[in-house]
């Protein structure tokens, strides 16, 4: 039974199932507990009591499995919907009991073999039993090589020992002190493999929230939930701790799976229910199916007996899945706007293409607000009150597009009663035809003049006394705003005003494996040198963002210069524990006059506006209704017109760092950013990539974890599209040149790190790749 439907709900957070004992009557099994409310059994595939090493001494005579029935016991879409293979959990590939670890090796593979076969969508591995799990790892990657729809869901207890707490290391066959270094190790030796994924134990202890808000950048498939994490509450009903439902919610939310384990209820209800069921949360896209009836195994008839005998049907754990079924009622409905998020995820997709054209627009119309504010204050301040008749301020509109900016000014003109001479200059003939046909059809011909071209080679009649542009990337200076109005400054009266007069661009280190594997499945490198805008959804933001380089508008300093270079230094909260940087989410935030801002930057707010999130969904909320209700749309009108509604933010993924960036940041770290124009051919920067951090970290420590970048930005040209290079400080570059000239075998070595030397070239239109020996050597497109 699905948690709740909400409208527009199409997150993976809505099942739920339950963890059962091995019975060799699967359909029976399966009855009880989709009878019992739940949608799907995480299921033992196996006997936990076979070994294959029995077969040598005659255990096994038939050389079968003993399994939970034949494939046909239930139908393929049962198998596939209803059912999640459980992996026997004695096994222990990294054991020192050589016969365990060879039964371990053998029963894992026929186990997912048998899996596969019966067409699960996921099997649930059993926990890393211990502090090393290469060996376990290795065979998993294995596996995955050659399975191509099974999902494997690696199960994790989610603890990190915290400073003053005593040491449980009996818990979870001795894990390591964080969790997240475990899944960490693992999910590198796997090299970050897609169908591998993350089931989180909850225990009724959870670490420190930024500890946990690691999780979040991950994939989190399930969250089991044990029953031993909940409390009773005066009404003998089982309820979690606030903590432990702010999580839940925070699961929810990102679509990651909870689950809960249920010893604790059923040992209190009789003793040997304790072995026989554990309750599991999912959030998964198991689809609905009506369960076939049967009847029950050995201990589920026993168990269902003792109900019975109660005077109770329900399911033992029922009372569990209704809390979590309120819960996720609780929470607010879901905006209509989120019914796009998937889309926006895939940047390739179609759908996706649609919905941002939308989202764009909206952008646009709030911008233009944000405008029309910006140019009215700049006329108050030019023109006084007295003069407003007689004076008539000269505006340039540098990169008009189609016009809205044109429009947002002569709305401001007309606001503040001051007389505009507008000029349109576009260097883009298409919008051009829109332009010419936008003045022709509001009768602005006497207002506005409509120029093509350049803004950096035309020859203005006269000076301007606003310039307004927006030529701004989700990261501020990347569409070369810089430079274009440097170009255009010189037809600014001295005292003239820009629009924009200044914007910031900030960075903040993320994990996101989901957008990570996205761009891995490229498979090359110009794919990592590429910034995407997307919505930022499952990843975990390690620390506060940072300013990165600031333009401001006019530029009248003697030494222009639109080089940039800048060190970041990123504190990591100290109870976070280790973490991995896969990219940078990139932002900015622009000052367009005086208290009249722009901007993504998530942790700044700036007067008057929304996120981009809220403002879409506003957006969308609105234009429905709007249909439907009419006062609801002037009401929206109004708000726009008070500015009460604010300016939509775009939440960017800047992959600023070319190649698979990765930084194990275990402490704090810093780069360094360069941005610029570069004419030297013989320039050469390193880009030092870490992969397979904590391979890395174990054979090199990396003393100073800090990352040198340097950024150059082609700076003449807005058509050319600018690079990014990374340089890196020595003392890395030293550990990747000892390992490769020695005692790690080059293989690992490889896959641990890759240091890539490029050439940028600004003048050639093919430029030269660089051999760097014994690494691999890239082209630079510029
Ligand atoms: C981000 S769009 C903004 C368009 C419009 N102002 C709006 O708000 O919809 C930037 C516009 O500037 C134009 N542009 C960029 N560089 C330019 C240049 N050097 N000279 C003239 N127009 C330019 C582009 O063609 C594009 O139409």
């Amino acid at each position: 039974m699905p948690l709740g439907e909400k409208q527009g709900d199409k997150s993976e957070s809505r099942y739920c199932g339950v963890e059962t004992q091995f019975s060799n009557d699967m359909p029976q099994l399966l009855d009880f507990n989709i009878n019992g409310g739940f949608d799907f059994v995480v299921a033992p595939l196996v006997d936990p009591a076979y070994r294959p090493s029995q077969e040598d001494f005659g255990g096994s005579q038939s050389g079968a499995l003993p399994v939970a029935g034949s494939d046909l016991v239930l139908s393929p879409a049962e198998w596939s919907s209803r059912v999640v293979g459980k992996i026997s959990s004695w096994i222990d590939l990294d054991s020192d009991d050589e016969a365990l670890r060879r039964d371990s090796e053998i029963s894992l593979k026929r186990e997912v073999a048998w899996a596969t076969h019966l067409s699960l969508q996921a099997c649930l591995l059993p926990a890393p039993k211990g502090l090393s799990c290469a060996n376990y790892a290795r065979c998993v990657n294995q596996i995955l090589q050659s399975t191509s729809n099974l999902q494997l869901w690696l199960r994790i207890p989610l603890r990190k020992h915290e400073d003053g707490e005593p040491m449980d290391d009996q818990a979870f066959g001795g894990a390591p002190m964080d969790s997240w270094e475990t899944w960490n190790s693992f999910r590198l030796l796997c090299e970050h493999n897609s169908q591998l994924s993350v089931a989180l134990d909850v225990l009724s202890s959870l670490p420190y929230p930024n500890s946990l808000g690691r999780w979040f950048g991950e994939p989190v498939r399930a969250a089991i939930l044990h029953s031993s994490s909940f409390l009773t509450n005066a009404r003998g009903y089982p309820c979690l701790s606030k903590r432990h439902q702010k999580l839940m919610m925070a699961f929810f939310n990102h679509s990651v799976q909870e689950s809960v384990q249920s010893s604790y209820i059923l040992r209190n209800i009789h003793a040997f229910r304790s072995t026989v069921l554990e309750a599991f949360v999912f959030f998964d896209e198991f689809p609905l199916a009506v369960p076939s009836c049967g009847w029950f195994s050995y201990s589920q008839t026993a168990l269902f007996a003792v109900y019975f005998s109660l005077g109770n049907q329900r399911h033992p754990l029922r009372p569990y899945l209704d809390y979590i079924g309120y819960l996720y009622q609780k929470m607010a409905p879901l905006p209509q706007q989120e019914q796009y998020e998937p889309l926006m995820d895939n940047l390739e997709a179609q759908t996706y293409e649609t919905f941002e054209q939308d989202a764009v627009k909206y952008i646009q119309v709030r911008a233009w607000i944000a405008y029309q504010r910006a140019v009215s204050k700049a006329l108050f301040d030019r023109v006084p009150d007295d003069n407003a008749s007689t004076v008539t301020t000269v505006l340039m509109v540098v990169g008009a597009g189609r016009g809205p900016l044109v429009r947002a000014s002569l709305q401001a003109a007309e606001e503040t009663g001051r007389k505009l001479k507008v000029y349109a200059v576009e260097k883009n003939p298409n919008a051009v035809i829109t332009l010419h046909s936008l003045v022709k059809l509001e009768g602005w011909e006497n207002i506005v003049t409509i120029v093509s071209s350049d803004m950096r080679c035309w020859n203005a009649p006269e000076k301007a006394d606003i310039l307004v542009s927006e030529l701004l990337g989700s990261f501020g200076d990347n569409e070369l705003s810089p430079e274009c109005l440097d170009g255009a400054q010189r037809f600014l009266k001295p005292d003239g005003i820009s629009i924009p007069s200044s914007y910031t661009s900030f960075l903040q280190p993320i994990t996101t494996s989901k957008l990570f594997n996205d761009v891995k499945a490229h498979k090359d490198l110009l794919h990592f040198e590429t910034a995407y805008v997307v919505k930022l959804h499952k990843v975990a933001r390690l620390a506060p963002c940072q300013p990165v380089f600031t333009f401001t508008h006019p530029n009248y300093s003697p030494n222009k210069d639109n080089q940039r270079y800048t060190k970041l230094k990123f504190e990591i909260p100290s109870d976070t524990g280790s973490a991995l940087v896969h990219g940078f989410a990139g932002y900015f935030d622009a000052t367009l006059y005086k208290d009249v801002h722009l901007g993504i930057e998530p942790s700044m707010p700036t007067p008057n506006m929304f996120s981009w999130y809220r403002l879409k969904v506003l957006f969308f909320m609105v234009l429905q209704l709007a249909f439907k209700c009419c006062y609801l749309f002037v009401l929206f009108l109004l708000l726009c017109f008070f500015d009460l509604i604010g300016f939509p933010t775009v939440n960017t993924m800047q992959n600023t760092l070319p190649g698979p960036n990765f930084l194990h940041a275990s402490t704090n770290f810093g780069i360094a950013v360069q941005r610029g124009h570069s004419d030297k051919r013989s320039k050469v920067s390193h880009l030092f990539s870490v992969e397979n951090t904590s391979v890395c970290k174990a054979r090199f420590p990396l003393r100073s974890p800090y990352l040198e970048m340097l950024w150059f930005h082609q700076g003449s040209s807005p058509t050319q599209v600018s690079t990014i290079i990374v340089d890196v400080l020595l003392d890395l570059v030293k550990n990747w040149h000892r390992a490769m000239s020695g005692s790690v075998p080059f293989r690992t070595c490889a896959s641990c790190l890759t240091l890539v030397w490029y050439e940028w070239c600004v003048a050639s239109p093919s430029p030269s790749p660089i051999h760097n020996g014994k690494g691999r050597s890239y082209w630079v497109g510029l």
